[in-house]
């Protein structure tokens, strides 16, 4: 008996094709985001894998990469769950600010260890900035513990009790669980799925809008590490594209 989980990162966003760190601000998927969606949604077509229930963030780029894609597969009806537990990694300061340009400014030692280290959070956003989500009344049940700032090592902590008390519980329930989330909650489930060491996940990068999906044994471990994205090559394109952003 196995079981099957599909990941899947938004489309590409207003701020991706910018090139600015996004984090907890809610920004438009462009339409070449939305077309990857749909796309996204053809290829679980395809491939026959049709989701049962779908989670998202509370960010509407992965809201509306959910919708795109379940329509695509004539899925629209099943059930969803939203959780900020799988919101984008909050980006702090960075937040608004261009990645090149950031790049230049603090260094490539500095930019990476703030994109890609486990434990090293970016400098807090301010709550006065325009990119704060203090106030805002989607995380009323945060109160004030809304994030400031997060590193990768936060994002796990925050997801893992999700995943916990709700994901895992449909997916051994034998029901196909799609999850539409983000670059960096992504990147922490496929390092807990995974096992993957803290230093090693700096070199896991996620491409927009390509179902990776993942067969999971009864202790829920993949049984094939890495799990498959259903369009490889496009994948590895894509994941180049991510790892090298504002390198160019
Ligand atoms: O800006 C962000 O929020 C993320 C994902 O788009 O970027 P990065 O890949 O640099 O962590």
């Amino acid at each position: 008996m196995t079981y099957t989980l599909i990941l899947l990162r938004h489309g590409q966003s207003e701020w991706n094709e910018k090139n600015l760190f996004t984090g907890w601000v809610d920004v438009a998927l462009t339409e070449k985001g939305r077309e990857e969606a749909t796309r996204g949604g053809h290829l679980l077509t395809e491939a026959g894998i049709l989701p049962d229930i779908v989670y998202t963030s509370r960010q509407k780029r992965a809201i509306i990469t959910a919708n795109l894609a379940l329509e695509a597969a004539d899925r629209s009806w099943i059930d969803v769950k939203r959780n900020w537990r799988l919101n984008e990694r909050h980006y702090g300061a960075l937040q608004g600010k261009d990645k090149a340009q950031t790049l230049a400014e603090f260094g490539e030692e500095q930019f990476m260890e703030w994109r890609r280290s486990y434990d090293t959070p970016p400098p807090a956003l301010e709550d006065s900035s325009e990119y704060s989500q203090v106030g805002d009344p989607r995380y009323a049940d945060l109160g004030d513990d809304v994030p400031r700032t997060e590193c990768l090592k936060d994002v796990l902590d925050r997801f893992l009790p999700y995943w916990e008390s709700d994901i895992t519980v449909d997916i051994r329930a034998g029901k196909t669980v799609l999850i539409a989330a983000h670059g960096n909650s992504l990147r922490a489930l496929v390092k807990h799925l995974d096992g993957i060491s803290d230093k090693d996940i700096a070199a896991l990068n996620i491409p927009t809008g390509i179902p990776l999906v993942y067969e999971l044994d009864e202790d829920l471990v993949p049984v094939k590490a890495g799990g498959t994205y259903l369009d490889a090559d496009a994948a590895a394109a894509a994941i180049e594209a991510v790892a090298n952003q504002g390198k160019h």
